[in-house]
């Protein structure tokens, strides 16, 4: 094969001609993929010119074997097998230049149980490569053979609810406020007043780790003395997330064995410390019978735009395979980016044993999750009790709705704001199971209950104008072939 057209330079530099991994057998349209291929779909933008099969194939060429030019050793190699497959490629509708290109990979390819290998492959270079514009990881199909070498979340929706001892409704939480800045004196007092004052949760915020206005064994002390206390006071069972994220795994284990040593459910850790730290404080989370929270700190900086990076539904798999409890995945009404439909595909992901195709949520693929258990989303940023019953409209019954701005901003307090938040959810709770439209009724239900509950009067009055629209990214009018979508 002659590569030596890989020098053109100038305007005609992307031209499909100087690529030739087609030629290399990384684009084949016949191929059907096994039941043990992970298959990938990628969002395609070729460069102008640049023929999109050609482009696609150099995905599959560039995330499996391949390098630009073919090799000797390759016939050393069964290299048939290890190449990844593009098999089909189709324009995206109503968004011009872009194609879904599905690509097989066989599972020989990674090692079990690692999302750092799976995703030096699948992400590793092939982001960069010159002749595409953009590129983003849209949806993994993850076969059983492969789901079954993870541990997955090693507690589990069912498993905290009998842990927490409630159940038939979301849990409720709040991250402390503000950010940075308070001793761990104050920090201590305001998990207290959230936590007697109706909620089953707080959290440290992404950005608490060991800073010298609060090192983290000030923060684990305080808060744990505030958790008993609470628990004493309301004779519920309650808890803190306590961040153990840290500059090194050493730091995160010490910290972590203190927050079991003090008797805490439940450590949380930030997207941000990398796949492979998250898969070991997994692992220590299920040695030590401890709920695992994660925060995904840093996910918007390659999920949001929708024609380059990495979606979120490919995050949330990956994380219920790494084996985290709790993972934020989006409250739609909130401050934060998320429509209702790619939302709930998130949460589909999270909780349901097997997710079939369903485009209309953005989930591309069926995945069977084997026999890994359920995974707790959590709906945070910029939410409030006046929303309460769309929460529960868009979200459901198994999330946990964490209210930071929403509890410690309240007029009355932080005690008041937690208050607000309880009764607000337990009036919506009664309306559903009542079988009322919860949803329309919303505002007229919250309304009567504020009749009798001051500090739900005074959150409705407050934050009565605070709504935050969301742009809907729908999926388009899209059908791919059953052969991938089943
Ligand atoms: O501190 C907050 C929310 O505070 P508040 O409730 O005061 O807005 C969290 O870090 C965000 O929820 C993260 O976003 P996401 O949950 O989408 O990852
Ligand atoms: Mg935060």
């Amino acid at each position: 094969m002659n590569m030596h057209s890989m020098t053109v330079r100038g305007k005609d530099r992307y031209k499909s001609g100087v690529l030739e991994y087609k030629k290399m057998g990384y684009w084949e349209p016949d191929y059907e993929p096994k039941d043990t291929d992970i298959i990938a779909l990628f969002r395609v933008t070729p460069q102008d010119g640049v023929d999109p099969i050609e482009a696609s194939a150099a995905v599959a060429g560039e995330s499996s074997t391949a390098t630009w030019t073919v090799v000797w050793t390759d016939r050393l190699t069964a290299a048939e097998k290890y190449r990844a497959k593009c098999f089909r490629v189709d324009p995206v509708p109503n968004s011009p230049g872009q194609y879904f290109a599905y690509i097989a990979y066989d599972l020989d390819l990674f090692e079990n149980g690692s999302i750092a290998n799976l995703s030096a492959s699948i992400i590793g270079n092939v982001f960069g490569f010159k002749p595409l514009k953009a590129l983003r990881l849209e949806d993994m199909r993850l076969p059983v053979a492969y789901v079954k070498t993870f541990q997955g979340p090693a507690t589990g929706i069912v498993v905290e609810r009998e842990r927490m001892d409630k159940f038939g409704r979301p849990l409720l939480g709040a991250t402390v406020k503000p950010k940075l800045g308070l001793s761990g004196r104050n920090y201590g007092r305001v998990v207290y007043e959230a936590l007697k004052g109706g909620l089953d949760f707080t959290k440290d915020d992404e950005n608490i780790n060991s800073q010298p206005f609060m090192h983290w064994r000030e923060r684990f002390l305080y808060c744990m003395e505030a958790v008993n206390k609470a628990q004493a006071a309301t004779g519920e069972i309650k808890g803190t997330y306590l961040n153990v994220t840290a500059g090194t795994m050493e730091d995160m284990y010490e910290r972590a064995e203190f927050a079991k040593e003090l008797g805490s459910i439940v450590i949380m850790i930030d997207l941000v410390i990398g796949y492979t730290a998250i898969q070991s404080m997994a692992k220590w989370a299920r040695r030590n019978d401890m709920i695992l929270h994660l925060h995904r700190a840093g996910h918007s900086t390659y999920t949001r735009q929708r024609s380059h990076g990495v979606s979120f539904r490919v995050i949330a798999k990956w994380m219920r395979l790494a084996g985290v409890d709790h993972i934020h995945a989006g409250t739609v009404v909130g401050k934060l980016e998320g429509d209702p439909a790619t939302t709930r595909g998130y949460y589909d992901i999270c909780r349901e044993d097997h997710n079939p195709m369903r485009l209309e949520h953005g989930v591309f693929f069926d995945q069977h999750w084997a026999s890994l258990n359920k995974l707790m989303p959590v709906a945070s940023g910029g939410i409030h009790a006046g929303q309460m019953h769309q929460l529960l409209d868009h979200l459901g019954e198994d999330v946990i709705l964490q209210f930071g701005g929403g509890t410690i901003g309240h007029p009355m307090g932080i005690q008041a704001g937690a208050t607000a938040n309880r009764v607000a959810l337990e009036a919506m709770i009664l309306a559903r199971n009542e079988g009322r439209d919860y949803l329309h009724e919303g505002p007229e239900i919250l309304a009567k209950a504020a009749e009798t509950c001051t500090p739900l009067k005074s959150a409705l009055e407050v934050w009565k104008n605070v709504t935050f629209n969301y742009e809907s990214t729908d999926m388009p009018d899209y059908v791919p072939t059953p052969s991938v979508a089943t």
